[in-house]
């Protein structure tokens, strides 16, 4: 089925990960290949899709209905766009449509595979797990009121501290991002080696996270309470870390992945037992996200 704008993305983002070896000459992107005229197809659906959504938004506007451009991401860069009027801060078409891709691709699959992944290391620590349940019972049922029913606020997020450690080694361990490219913008010289302007480096997050001079001898083991000091006291250097990237750079959604990863816990630990089915197969594939390759299997018992 590839109705779904957000189907047809991932499609895209499939066959831009698997052309990523691909010989490639200057033209070779207009050759009516099966797969090329498939990226072409895909893209002006998907472009039409959410140029359809952004119409609607600014019809709305135009016709000063309460909801405006809307109160979410695409809402506020529409309004921030109007107010700009057409000047030199403001966005084409093509470059808010292409946000909209960034946002998904950058902002979707990262959360849903730190989940992904936080649920295999929670379902086979069960005594993790377990402390999990208990600090959420204790610090945010129903946003810190009792409530096991309404969604926790972020008071009550800020006090989940055994959480965040879990998270953190969820992302040490199986951080959705392994891997970064940058291009060295003048001549440099990199632990003895010599680097050209222009080169291109790729910085191998996955390799780096468990490497046991930086990390200690459990590098591979699953030990949460290693962020027990907070993210850089951790290893043997500050910046070890590399999930979310460090820097100017750096992921500018990480605050919130991290808030919905907490929320979406919560919610799942104050209602449910879970433990990975016995017929998982442990293989992570970096398929421009660190995902498993056969997915996870997850038996969740409904608690009283
Ligand atoms: C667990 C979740 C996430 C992880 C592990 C993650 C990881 C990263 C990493 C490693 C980078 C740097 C990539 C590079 O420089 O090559 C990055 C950049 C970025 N991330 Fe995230 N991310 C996550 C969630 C999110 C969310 C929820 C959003 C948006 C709501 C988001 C939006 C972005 C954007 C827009 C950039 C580009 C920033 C720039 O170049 O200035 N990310 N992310």
């Amino acid at each position: 089925m590839l109705s779904h704008p957000s189907t047809r993305q991932r499609e895209l983002q499939s066959i831009a990960f698997s052309t990523i070896n691909s010989t490639r000459f200057p033209g070779s992107q207009y050759i009516p290949t099966k797969t090329n005229l498939r990226r072409r197809h895909l893209a002006k659906k998907v472009r039409g899709t959410l140029m359809a959504i952004i119409r609607e938004r600014q019809d709305a506007a135009a016709a000063k209905e309460d909801r405006g451009y809307g109160n979410d991401l695409l809402g506020l860069m529409l309004e921030a766009n109007a107010a700009a009027g057409g000047g030199e801060k403001s966005m084409t078409m093509d470059e808010i449509v292409d946000e909209c891709k960034t946002f998904f691709f950058a902002g979707h699959d990262t959360t849903s595979h730190l989940l992904t992944w936080a649920m295999f290391l929670l379902g086979t620590h069960p005594e993790w797990q377990q402390r999990l349940r208990e600090e959420v019972l204790r610090e945010c049922c129903g946003g810190g009121g009792g409530d096991t029913e309404a969604l926790p606020n972020g008071d009550a997020l800020n006090k989940l501290k055994l959480m965040t450690m879990v998270l953190y080694e969820t992302l040490r361990l199986y951080g959705p991002v392994s891997l970064m490219a940058r291009t060295a913008t003048a001549d440099a010289e990199l632990g003895g080696v010599r680097v050209p302007k222009g080169t291109m480096t790729m910085i191998p997050m996955a390799i780096l996270h468990r490497d046991a001079d930086v990390w200690g001898a459990g590098a591979g083991e699953f030990d949460p309470l290693r962020f027990r000091g907070g993210v850089n006291k951790a290893a043997a250097h500050a910046g070890a870390l590399l999930a979310f990237s460090l820097g100017q750079r750096s992921c500018i959604g990480q605050d919130f992945a991290m808030m919905e990863a907490k929320t979406t816990l919560a919610m799942i630990l104050r209602r449910f037992a879970f433990e990975v089915s016995p017929e998982y197969v442990h293989a992570p594939l970096d398929y421009l996200t660190l995902q498993p390759q056969c997915d996870l299997a997850c038996f969740l018992k409904l608690l009283d």
